[in-house]
């Protein structure tokens, strides 16, 4: 009888990313001034200082008046109000417009007392000193609104949001000029194997280049990771070992290569051996041999060797624990049939477009684990779940690269 193996084998991909996010450290929070913490990820929910707009103000330059007095406006029959005075951005009308009465404005400036309308200077004439022309209506539209932006204590930015540019504004117009962030993930990266060769060095006959540490450190680098590069260790247990041991106080490594069925793959060797695994293969395609585990203490995600299995193993598992925000998916009609296999979720390499009913992803051609360039032109993974099969024009779940 075979022995049942002392870790989870053949994990579904909900099942890794759960592992995964159990054997990361919790971090350090961190407080970043504004202009610091682009690409962070925040901490702590943040709430609003003061509201935005602040008061009611005016969205034109022209003039604020009370609506009801210039409904009869028009080009022919033109509306005169009587001017009292002015409200700039920053220095308000301090007294009430009244009947008949109006006050020049500026786009921003608090709407005076009795005014509810704006009438813009494009349909303002002057009549002498005191006097203005409307040819057209003031309109209420043209008022921001109090709060209406946000208010006051609103929640304006959830823990765990990524902090873009618009983010950052909205965060400063808040009244935060710096924010809780978490340190970001201290990532190693290590490629293994013999025949792994750093780019523009010269290719013996059998060796291949190292796309992999190339591919994930530019996934890592984008999900807001800091990556220490550990180079390329060869296929021995010691040389291996020797780089697990070198990673300098990392929360994580990803390695790739060596994980599979392999009489060379130390590094499943290694971990299962010396080190504790979480697990062994994933139900996906590409990918399934990855493995998951720890080496003294340091997580280690051992994908697989084949280019384009380390990176959809990265991008489906890894980033949406890494970045802790879901996967951006989107539902599409397929523009040709999927399938996966029973026991496997298959990610298919696809790319978005436009068909005659709207968004439609295809296929970009060869899916061969080492077919990078195909994936290149790939802007989406189509996830078909285990078992399942799509037929063209079918809904299909799509995953934005
Ligand atoms: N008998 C079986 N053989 C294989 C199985 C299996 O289930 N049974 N699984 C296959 C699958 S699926 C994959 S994926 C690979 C994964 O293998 P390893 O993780 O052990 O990776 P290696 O054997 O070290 O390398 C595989 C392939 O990838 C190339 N490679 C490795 N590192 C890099 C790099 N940094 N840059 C570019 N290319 C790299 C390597 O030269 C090999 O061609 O196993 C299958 N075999
Ligand atoms: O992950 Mo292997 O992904 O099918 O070549």
């Amino acid at each position: 009888m075979v022995p049942p193996a002392a870790f989870p084998m053949f994990v579904s991909v909900e099942d890794a990313r759960a592992h995964l996010h159990a054997l990361l450290p919790t971090r350090p929070h961190e407080t970043l001034p504004l202009q610091a913490a682009l690409g962070r990820t925040l901490a702590e929910s943040v709430t609003a200082r003061v509201s935005h707009p602040g008061a009611d103000n005016s969205a034109l330059d022209g003039i604020a008046c009370r609506e009801a007095d210039t409904r009869a406006a028009t080009l022919e029959t033109p509306v005169r109000l009587r001017v009292v005075g002015e409200s700039r951005a920053g220095a308000a009308h301090a007294g009430t417009v009244g009947p008949g009465e109006c006050v020049r404005i500026y786009t921003g400036a608090t709407l005076p007392a009795g005014a509810e309308a704006i009438c813009p200077v494009e349909q303002l004439a002057d009549d002498g000193p005191h006097h203005v022309l409307l040819r057209r209506p003031a309109r209420k539209e043209d008022v921001r609104r109090a709060g209406e932006d946000f208010q006051l204590g609103q929640t304006v930015l959830m823990a765990g949001a990524r902090l873009t540019p618009s983010r950052l504004a909205l965060a400063a117009a808040a009244g935060h000029a710096e924010l809780p962030v978490w340190r970001p993930w201290r990532v190693g990266l290590l490629s293994t194997g013999d025949e792994v060769v750093a780019p523009g060095q010269p290719l013996q006959a059998g060796q291949v280049y190292d796309s992999n540490s190339a591919g994930l450190h530019a996934l890592l680098h984008q999900d807001g990771c800091e990556v220490l590069p550990l180079g390329r260790a060869p296929d021995s247990p010691e040389a291996l070992a020797a780089a697990l041991e070198g990673t300098g106080g990392v929360d994580l490594l990803v390695s790739s290569g060596g994980v599979s069925m392999g009489r060379y793959d130390f590094l499943r060797d290694l971990l299962i051996e010396r080190g504790q695994v979480s697990f062994w293969k994933i139900r996906m395609r590409p990918g399934g041999p990855a493995l998951l585990g720890t080496w003294n203490g340091l997580p280690v995600l051992g994908l697989p060797g084949n280019p384009v299995s380390s990176l959809v193993v990265y991008s489906v598992v890894a980033r949406p624990v890494l970045t802790g925000a879901p996967l951006r998916t989107v539902r599409l009609r397929a523009g040709n049939a999927f399938r996966s296999l029973p026991d496997r979720a298959a990610y298919w390499r696809g790319v978005v477009g436009q068909g005659a009913e709207g968004g439609v992803v295809r296929d970009v051609g060869a899916q061969g684990s080492a077919m990078l360039r195909a994936l290149s032109h790939a802007d989406a993974l189509v996830a078909v779940p285990e078992g399942g099969s799509v037929n063209a024009g079918d809904e299909v779940e799509v995953i934005l690269l």
